[in-house]
């Protein structure tokens, strides 16, 4: 059995998996994951390899307890993947985005593929047919907006994430909230735009804590799967530890 382990810059999503099967998700944070981590072996005693993506912060001892606990893999900008990186700096690319083209080149091998994934950053992947990774973009994400945006004035209060009810905003809530998921929406379908005149036949990925939220306003064609990094990771744990 599978412990996937994908630490963001805003939480820390535990998963566990039988083989292909994704069997349950756990969230986390830096202060709450040892507990979570030690509670997940109690209730999974058949949990035996690990994987770790982390593109946030991570204690030693969590590292440390992992080690010892399972049998782990640290996926790093050295790991062995299933495409040909043409990134200009691969060693500054960010390892959660290593793990979604894999997940892309498992799910659907031989396309065009524009992954996007809506965490704390929005980033944007893009593989070829020929299995080749590309790269794509980094923009800031939902929260980050409506935090930058409190953050770096003196009068706009800092508001949960709510879907606009009209494009012209009447009042400060209004304003807000229209710029930030009008903004993130159209330049979601900006860019799939902006791909699709490149590539033809493209297919399309958004995953992220707030892909549900999105997906059912874009006007673009998309699948939605909030686990694509998950089944990534798992990917990567199943093609590089043999049982
Ligand atoms: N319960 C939640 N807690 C935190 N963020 C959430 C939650 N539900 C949706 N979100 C949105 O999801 C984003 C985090 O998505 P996630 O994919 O977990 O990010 P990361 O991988 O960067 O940590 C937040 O920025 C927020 O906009
Ligand atoms: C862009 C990111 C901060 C996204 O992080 P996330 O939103 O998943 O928490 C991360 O992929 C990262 O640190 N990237 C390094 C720079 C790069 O990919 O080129
Ligand atoms: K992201």
């Amino acid at each position: 059995m599978n412990l996937i382990v994908d630490v963001g810059n805003t939480r820390i999503k535990l998963a566990v998996f039988d083989k292909n099967r994704l069997l349950e998700i756990r969230i986390a944070d830096s202060f709450t994951i040892l507990e979570t981590l030690k509670q997940l072996k109690l209730d999974y005693p058949k949990l035996n390899l690990a994987i770790v993506s982390s593109v946030g912060y991570l204690q030693d001892k969590v590292l440390q307890y992992l080690g010892l606990q399972f049998e782990l893999t640290i996926l790093d900008n050295n790991t062995k993947v299933p495409f040909t990186n043409l990134y200009a700096t691969p060693k500054t690319l960010g390892i959660d985005r290593i793990a979604l083209v894999c997940a892309s080149v498992q799910q659907f091998s031989q396309k065009n593929v524009l992954i996007i994934d809506a965490g704390t950053c929005i980033t944007y992947d893009f593989i070829n047919k020929d299995n080749e990774y590309l790269g794509g973009a980094i923009s800031p994400g939902v929260r980050m907006r409506y935090e930058a945006l409190h953050n770096q004035t003196a009068n706009l209060p800092l508001l949960e994430t709510e879907m606009p009810i009209q494009i012209i905003g009447n009042s400060t809530i209004g304003s807000i909230n229209s710029g930030i998921i009008y903004g993130v929406l159209n330049e979601i379908d900006g860019i799939i735009e902006q791909y699709s005149a490149l590539y033809l036949d493209l297919t399309i990925i958004l995953t992220g804590g707030d892909a549900n939220f999105l997906s059912k306003q874009l006007k673009s064609s998309i699948f939605a799967n909030s686990n694509f990094l998950l089944e990534g990771l798992n990917y990567i744990l199943q093609h590089n530890t043999v049982e």
